[in-house]
C-alpha cells in the first residue's frame, strides 16, 4: 500500500477552496478509503462517484446551455433588485449570487437579463474578478438589449478592468468607445464634460503603460552551452553528467571545471502558462510573447493572443475545447493558473496523439510508475531525455507519496471538476477511459503544481528575506531545468529575464569537476536559518534540504566574518594579494552602481575565483560578489538583447 503522509497542514497554505469538497463529503472516510487504493484510475473514480453522489459536480450555470429557457419576470427583476441591495451594501459577492439566480430565471433576449450582466460585471469588478467582469460586460454590450444610454459606463468599466490585467491597448480602444458613448448619456453637458477629462487622464496612463512595456520580445538566444550540448541531454552542456546520490536522488554534476558565467544550460518550456495577471502575453504555447496589443479569442474573450496566426495554432492545439468552459474553469477551486495550464497540456496532448494512444502511454506509464528505474525516468527509448516529449515532463519527480491525502483527493477533486466540464461542453470520452483520462490530469496538476513551486522564481527577488514563496511570474514547465537539485547556496542561476520563453542557466560560482550544479528552489542561507530553510523544504516543497549550508549549518549573512584571518585563508602565502583585492572589491562596491555591475563581470568573476579557492566559506565578500554577479546576469542578458535592436 502506498505511504502518504497523514500530514495536512498544507492544505491551509495555498490552495484555495479545499473546503468546497471536504465539508460535503465525510473525510474520515476518504482518509480512510483513498490510501487503500492502489491504481491512480482507482482512486480518481473513488472521488468522482463521491463527487457525483455528493451533487458537487453540477455546474452552477447549467441553464447556459439549455435550450428550453424560461422566463419569469416577477423574479428574475426582484432577484437583480436584491442583488442591487446587496451591491450597495458592498457585499459584492452575495450580490453576484442574486444576478446570476436573476440570469438563471430570466429569458436571454431581454433587457432584465443584459441589466443583470452588466450589475454582475460590476459585483465581478469589485471581487476583483477582471476576467468575468469583461466576459459580462460584453456579453451585456453584444446582446444589443442593454439600454444605450448607459453604455458609456460598460465601456468604461471594460478600460478598467483590461487596464488592472495589463491589456492597455485593449483598455484604450474600450475608453475610447466610452467616451463615443457618452453623448448618449443622461448627463448635463457639464458633468459629461468633467466625466471626459477624467477619461482622457486615464487613456494617458495606459499610453504611459504602453510605453514602459514595449521591450523586445522575439530575440534569438545568443547564448551558447559551455563545451557544445550535452549528448544525451541535448538541453545541458556537454560537461556536465546526470548522477544518483542517496539524498537527493539524481542530480547534474560537473565533469569538466566549470567557470561562472559559462552557460550550462538552454531549455524551452514543454508547456507555459498565463503570467501575472498584469503583463499581456499570448496565449499560444509556441509564442509566450509579451504584447502590449493583443487580440481576444472572439468567443470566449477570455484568452489573448498576438495575432490571428497564434490565434488558430492555438485553437488547433485544444482551445476550441477550452473555449465554452474557460469561464467556469477558472472557478474550479485550487490555483487557478494551475487548473488552467494543466488543461491547456492536457489538451494539446490529447489532441496531439488521439485518445487511444494518449490513454495507452499515459495507463502504460501508471502502471509501471513504480518499476521504472529512477535514474531513467524520463529518457525515451534510445536515451535521450529531451525537453520536448511528453513522457520527460509527465514523469517529472512530483515526490507523489509525500504528499498528503488531502492533497492527494484535492488534485482528484480537481480533476474530477475539469473533466466533468469538458464533457458538460461536448468532449466525447467513453466511459471505460474515464478513470484512465481523469488519472492523467491528476497527474499533470501534480507536475505543475511542484514546478510552480520550485522553478518559477523573480531571479531579482529570490535572495530577499521577506520573500519566502515563490514569487511566480510565470507558470512555465522547462522538463530538463528540473533536474537540478536545490541548495541554499546555488552555484548556478536563470540568467536573462523571466519572461524570456527560452530560459538559460548560468555558473554564478565555480565549479569544480565532480561538484554537482544546484539552483535555488527560492531560498538562501544567508536570508533564512536552517530551521526556517527547513521548513520550507519540508512544507512546501516535501523534502529534506541535504545542502551543504543545511548539513554544515552556515549562518544567516549577519553572522558570517567579514574580514579575512587566519582562521578563514585557507592559503596562508596568498593572504596579501587576497587582502589587497578584498580592499579592491570594497572600493568597487562603493564606487559602481548595481545596475552597472553587468559591465565589470569579468572582474566580478576573477575576484569570485581568487576567493573560492583561497578563502573559507561563508565569507561576506564572497556572498556579496555572488549576489552581484547573480544579479547582473539577469540585467546582463537584457543588455545584449537592447543592443541588438
Ligand atoms: C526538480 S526535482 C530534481 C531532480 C530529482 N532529484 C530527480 O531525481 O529527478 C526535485 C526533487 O529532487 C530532490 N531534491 C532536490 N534538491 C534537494 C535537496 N537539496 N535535498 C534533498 N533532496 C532534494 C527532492 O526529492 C525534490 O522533490
Amino acid at each position: 500500500m502506498t505511504n502518504y503522509s497523514p500530514n495536512m497542514c498544507d492544505m491551509t497554505l495555498e490552495y484555495d477552496g479545499f473546503d468546497i469538497y471536504s465539508y460535503r463529503v465525510n473525510m474520515a472516510n476518504v482518509r480512510a478509503e483513498l490510501p487503500k487504493l492502489k491504481s491512480a484510475n482507482g482512486r480518481f473514480m473513488f472521488t468522482r462517484d463521491l463527487l457525483l453522489k455528493r451533487n458537487i459536480l453540477i455546474t452552477p450555470f447549467d441553464s447556459f446551455y439549455e435550450d428550453d429557457e424560461y422566463d419569469h419576470p416577477d423574479t428574475s427583476t426582484s432577484y437583480r433588485q436584491n442583488g442591487n441591495v446587496f451591491f450597495k451594501d458592498k457585499l459584492y459577492v452575495k450580490a453576484i449570487e442574486m444576478y446570476t439566480k436573476c440570469l438563471k430565471d430570466c429569458q436571454k433576449n431581454t433587457e432584465c437579463y443584459a441589466l443583470a450582466q452588466a450589475n454582475r460585471s460590476a459585483a465581478y469588478f469589485h471581487t476583483g474578478e477582471y476576467g468575468h467582469c469583461l466576459n459580462d460586460a460584453f456579453s451585456a454590450l453584444e446582446s444589443k438589449n442593454y439600454p444605450s444610454n448607459l453604455a458609456y459606463k460598460l465601456y468604461m468599466r471594460m478600460g478598467h478592468a483590461e487596464r488592472i490585467l495589463g491589456f492597455v491597448e485593449q483598455a484604450k480602444d474600450s475608453y475610447a468607445l466610452c467616451l463615443e458613448r457618452l453623448d448618449e448619456a443622461d448627463m448635463s453637458a457639464e458633468s459629461k464634460l468633467k466625466f471626459r477629462a477624467e477619461v482622457e487622464k486615464l487613456v494617458t496612463v495606459c499610453e504611459k503603460q504602453s510605453t514602459e512595456r514595449k521591450r523586445p520580445m522575439d530575440t534569438p538566444c545568443l547564448e551558447q552551452l559551455v563545451g557544445g550540448r550535452n549528448e544525451n541531454i541535448p538541453a545541458l552542456s556537454a560537461f556536465v553528467e546526470l548522477k544518483m546520490s542517496e539524498n537527493m536522488g539524481r542530480g547534474v554534476y560537473a565533469t569538466r571545471d566549470i567557470n561562472p558565467g559559462d552557460v550550462v544550460a538552454i531549455d524551452e518550456p514543454y508547456i507555459c502558462g498565463p503570467f501575472t495577471e498584469s503583463v499581456g502575453v499570448c496565449k499560444y504555447n509556441g509564442c509566450m510573447k509579451i504584447n502590449s496589443a493583443l487580440i481576444q479569442c472572439p468567443k470566449c474573450k477570455m484568452v489573448s493572443y498576438c495575432n490571428k496566426d497564434c490565434m488558430n495554432k492555438d485553437d488547433k492545439d485544444g482551445h476550441h475545447l477550452e473555449c465554452p468552459i474557460i469561464f467556469f474553469i477558472r472557478t474550479i477551486p485550487g490555483i487557478s493558473k494551475i487548473n488552467e495550464l494543466a488543461m491547456k497540456w492536457f489538451l494539446k496532448d490529447y489532441l496531439k496523439m488521439g485518445l487511444k494512444k494518449y490513454c495507452s502511454i499515459v495507463n502504460n506509464y501508471n502502471f509501471s510508475e513504480s518499476k521504472i528505474d529512477p535514474m531513467t525516468r524520463g529518457f525515451d527509448e534510445i536515451g535521450q531525455y529531451k525537453s520536448d516529449n511528453f513522457l520527460t515532463s509527465y514523469s517529472l519527480d512530483i515526490s507523489v507519496n509525500k504528499r498528503s491525502i488531502d492533497v492527494l483527493f484535492f488534485f482528484n477533486c480537481i480533476a474530477a471538476h475539469m473533466l466533468h466540464y469538458l464533457m458538460h461542453s461536448g468532449f466525447r470520452l467513453p466511459e471505460c477511459y474515464i478513470g484512465t483520462v481523469g488519472a492523467s490530469l491528476v497527474q499533470i496538476l501534480t507536475v505543475l503544481d511542484s514546478s510552480y513551486r520550485k522553478l518559477n522564481l523573480d531571479p531579482l527577488s529570490y535572495r530577499r528575506s521577506d520573500i519566502l514563496l515563490s514569487r511566480s511570474m510565470a507558470l512555465t514547465l522547462y522538463p530538463t531545468i528540473s533536474l537540478f537539485n536545490h541548495s541554499c547556496d546555488a552555484n548556478i542561476s536563470p540568467s536573462g529575464n523571466m519572461f524570456n520563453r527560452i530560459r538559460v542557466m548560468k555558473a554564478i560560482q565555480p565549479i569544480p569537476k565532480g561538484t554537482q550544479l544546484c539552483c535555488t528552489y527560492g531560498i538562501m542561507f544567508i536570508a533564512l536559518n536552517k530551521n526556517e530553510r527547513q521548513r520550507f523544504c519540508n512544507i512546501r516543497l516535501n523534502f529534506e534540504c541535504y545542502c551543504e549550508p543545511c548539513i554544515k549549518n552556515w549562518p544567516t549573512y549577519n553572522y558570517i566574518p567579514n574580514r579575512l584571518s587566519t582562521l578563514n585563508i585557507l592559503n596562508s602565502s596568498m593572504a596579501d594579494t587576497v587582502s589587497s583585492e578584498c580592499k579592491k572589491f570594497a572600493e568597487f562596491t562603493n564606487l559602481v552602481e548595481p545596475k552597472d555591475h553587468c559591465h565589470h563581470l569579468n572582474y566580478l568573476y576573477s575576484f569570485i575565483k581568487l576567493l573560492y579557492t583561497n578563502v573559507k566559506r561563508p565569507f561576506s565578500l564572497y556572498e556579496d560578489c555572488l549576489e552581484m554577479i547573480s544579479n547582473a546576469h539577469c540585467i546582463s542578458t537584457d543588455v545584449k538583447i537592447m543592443n541588438l535592436l
